[in-house]
């Protein structure tokens, strides 16, 4: 199921006798990996190695606005946000932008144009291991679905995604999942399930921070690294030890979480960001002041965990 929060539309705009200009809005969460196994290279995946990945949304939102363009008019895309990384520079191309990839993607499966105006408003931190690119373009492909009114249902959505990048398909549903494959192939792990409150029993919910940094890590050097460096010792993330050798801030980060009390803490994905899952609030303001007196983040996000995309339409 689609979490959808719809408003009614209007048919019509009373003064103008034309159809109203419809907005979907898109608020996407970040995505972590609680548990993250890395495999092999297969040829076939593009060198990609395989995974093995318990997926978790947290609560940092980036919010994506789709509104219907004239016809022939074409797509746009607008982005704001005070910490855009690397998508602030001169020489970020807008047709690479995975929100503008999700697009097209849409247009050509719907055999449309891609007449959409698109702002993304980002929250998430970029290149952060926090899958904010991939959160835009699963709200990318959730706003074009509601917006052409085309009611493809979540698996169709996911085969589409999985064409874009591997968190993709699971940043369509959040909450918690299985990934395998490259990472694609998603197994939800439902609301009220036993492997669900196997989950929070471990403390794997409610309040998290996050820590994260100016600089950003490129997911395949990361993936590079783990090829030579390999898994760090009894890591549930892989790639964490890759992570801390390319940022080593990462690393204090998570030796101060866990000293103050946190549940658990770890590099997100790729890196560079940290998650800490807090207890309760005591604790959390422990993390933040360790973490501030040391300089060992350069931002601190308070978020709740699971988190879902919330899909709203209005004019
Ligand atoms: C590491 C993870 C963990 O969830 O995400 P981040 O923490 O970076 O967000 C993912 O595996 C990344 O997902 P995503 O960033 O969507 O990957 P893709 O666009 O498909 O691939 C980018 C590059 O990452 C490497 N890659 C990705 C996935 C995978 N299973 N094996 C890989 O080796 C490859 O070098 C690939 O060219
Ligand atoms: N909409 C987008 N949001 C974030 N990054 C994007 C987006 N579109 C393209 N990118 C590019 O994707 C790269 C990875 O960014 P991101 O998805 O935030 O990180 P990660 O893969 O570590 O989770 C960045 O270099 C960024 O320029």
């Amino acid at each position: 199921m689609i979490p959808v929060a719809v408003r009614q539309r209007p048919a019509y705009d009373d003064q103008l006798d034309e159809p109203a200009a419809l907005t979907v809005r898109v608020d996407c969460p970040a995505k972590t990996n609680l548990t993250l196994e890395v495999g092999p290279t297969h040829d076939e995946w593009g060198g990609r190695h395989e995974l093995d990945t318990i997926y978790c949304a947290i609560g940092v939102y980036d919010t994506i606005t789709a509104t219907a363009k004239h016809p022939g008019a074409g797509f746009s895309l607008e982005l704001e946000g005070a910490h855009l990384g690397d998508l602030a520079s001169s020489s970020s191309d807008m047709r690479r932008n995975h929100a503008v990839l999700a697009l097209f993607a849409m247009a050509q499966a719907a055999g449309r144009d891609s007449d959409v105006a698109l702002t993304i408003t980002k929250r998430i931190p970029v290149g952060a291991g926090l899958g904010g690119g991939s959160a835009d373009a699963a709200a990318t492909i959730l706003a074009v679905n509601q917006l052409w009114e085309l009611h493809w249902p979540m698996e169709r959505l996911r085969t589409i995604a999985a064409t874009l990048g591997a968190d993709m398909p699971f940043c369509l549903s959040g909450g918690f999942a299985h990934g395998t494959g490259f990472g694609e192939r998603i197994e939800v792990i439902d609301a009220g399930s036993a492997a669900e409150r196997n989950l929070i029993g471990q403390g794997y919910a409610g309040e998290v921070l996050v820590g994260a940094y100016q600089s950003q890590l490129s997911t395949p050097e990361v993936y590079h690294t783990f090829d030579a460096v390999g898994p760090g010792n009894d890591d549930r993330n892989h790639l964490q030890a890759a992570a801390i050798s390319l940022h080593p801030r990462s690393g204090q980060a998570i030796d101060a979480a866990v000293n103050a009390g946190a549940r658990h803490a770890f590099v997100s994905g790729s890196g560079p960001s940290v998650v800490a899952f807090v207890p309760d609030s005591t604790t959390a303001q422990r993390i933040i002041d360790a973490w501030r007196n040391g300089g060992m983040v350069d931002r601190i996000i308070k978020a709740s965990a699971p988190a879902h995309p919330i899909i709203g339409v209005s004019q």
